[in-house]
């Protein structure tokens, strides 16, 4: 059995941390004192397939400086905006063994750990599905995936036995021995969280419209064009290759609803992470999404115009600055951002 830190449990490390109590391991959630109070009575998680686990309440803190132990790992499940702040608090519990597992969507915001423990073994992690709270407690996950964790050769026995500590039957869990490539992938369908906030209804809603759906697969067109003069080649994350993914997106709305059944198999109330940051007035991981791919792109003179307009009105979401257009039509994001031909 490890002792396992959650260090800012909100949807995804309440949803990690009950998956590691249910397999028997050592837990505490460092979160803030709301959260706690909604735990108190245990976690529920649950599926789209209606799969169900329940365990009894884990210790929760809101700060480290409280907890007694130290840890084998860390699981990092803050946002990205807010790792650099709990490297702070890292410090003081991070001992020479420990492991930190980054869950951050989008690219880059390891880096930060890897500076500040550069003796320490930090692992990076996929998410995958979405997580939403239904009820105090109780996490809800709406679409498919496999939970992956970054493989290190050199400690391979170590990282399986993190799969095993995590996987659950409302988890399934592997290791990824090309987390660079799985992180690209990742990111390719993380381009519906901008128009997702912007648009203001739920993912289904928003796939189910052909100008929405325009222009991620603009924005995928962009990313395509940096993985490709990288030669990175994008494992699947859905039903659908990644190249193949912008064609679809394209078609009418009519074939899409037949060709992308199970890319519409979501929950109806499935909201993106940026749609909450948003909704929550908090700031968003647009930098390491969208700004990833537009910094990536820079460096190979390629255009991005389409992410990048996309950044700006997210910029101004954030500033209150798009007054009337929260809850953007997808005519009108389409005809703000798309290129004129
Ligand atoms: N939600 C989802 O469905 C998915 C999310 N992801 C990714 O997973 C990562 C985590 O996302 P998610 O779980 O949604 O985020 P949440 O905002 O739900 O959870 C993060 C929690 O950490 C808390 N926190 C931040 N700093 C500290 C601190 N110093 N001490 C204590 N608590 C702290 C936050 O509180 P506060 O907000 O008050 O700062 C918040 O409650 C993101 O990178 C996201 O993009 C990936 C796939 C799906
Ligand atoms: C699962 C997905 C792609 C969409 O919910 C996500 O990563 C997010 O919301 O940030």
């Amino acid at each position: 059995m490890l002792n396992h830190l959650v260090f800012g449990a909100g949807l995804i490390g309440c949803y990690l941390g009950a998956n590691l109590q249910y397999n028997k391991q050592r837990v505490t959630l460092i979160c803030r004192e709301h959260i706690a109070d909604k735990l108190s009575k245990g976690i529920v998680l649950t599926d789209y397939l209606q799969h169900r686990i329940a365990v009894e309440p884990i210790p929760s803190l809101t700060s480290v400086v409280d907890a007694m132990d130290s840890f084998d790992v860390i699981w990092l499940t803050v946002k990205c905006t807010a790792v650099e702040t709990a490297l702070a608090q890292l410090r003081l519990i991070v001992g020479s063994k420990t492991t930190l597992v980054c869950c951050q969507n989008g690219l880059g915001s390891e880096q930060l750990v890897k500076q500040a423990f550069p003796d320490n073994q930090v692992l990076r992690a996929m998410v995958p599905f979405n997580v939403v709270e239904l009820a105090d407690g109780h996490f809800h996950r709406g679409s498919q995936g496999t939970f992956a964790i970054e493989d290190n050769p050199a400690n391979f026995n170590f990282v399986t036995d993190l799969v095993s500590h995590i996987e659950s039957p409302v988890l399934e869990a592997s290791i990824c021995n090309d987390m660079d490539s799985l992180l690209w992938a990742k990111l390719q369908l993380n381009l519906g969280n901008s128009i997702n906030a912007l648009a203001d209804i739920p993912v289904k809603a928003m796939l189910q419209q052909r100008k929405y759906r325009q222009v991620i697969a603009q924005m995928m067109r962009e990313l395509l064009l940096v993985t490709d003069a990288k030669s990175i080649e994008l494992p699947k994350v859905t039903s659908i290759s990644a190249h193949y993914l912008p064609v679809i997106l394209n078609l009418p709305d009519w074939l899409f609803k037949i060709v992308a059944n199970r890319m519409l198999a979501i929950d109806e109330n499935v909201r993106t992470s940026m749609w909450w940051d948003i909704s929550q007035a908090k700031p968003t991981e647009i930098d390491y999404l969208n700004g990833a791919i537009v910094e990536q792109a820079k460096l190979l003179g390629i255009s991005t115009p389409v992410n990048q307009k996309v950044i700006e009105l997210i910029y101004q979401l954030s500033n209150n600055k798009l007054q009337n257009k929260r809850k953007i039509t997808g005519k009108q994001l389409y005809n703000l951002v798309m290129p004129k031909i």
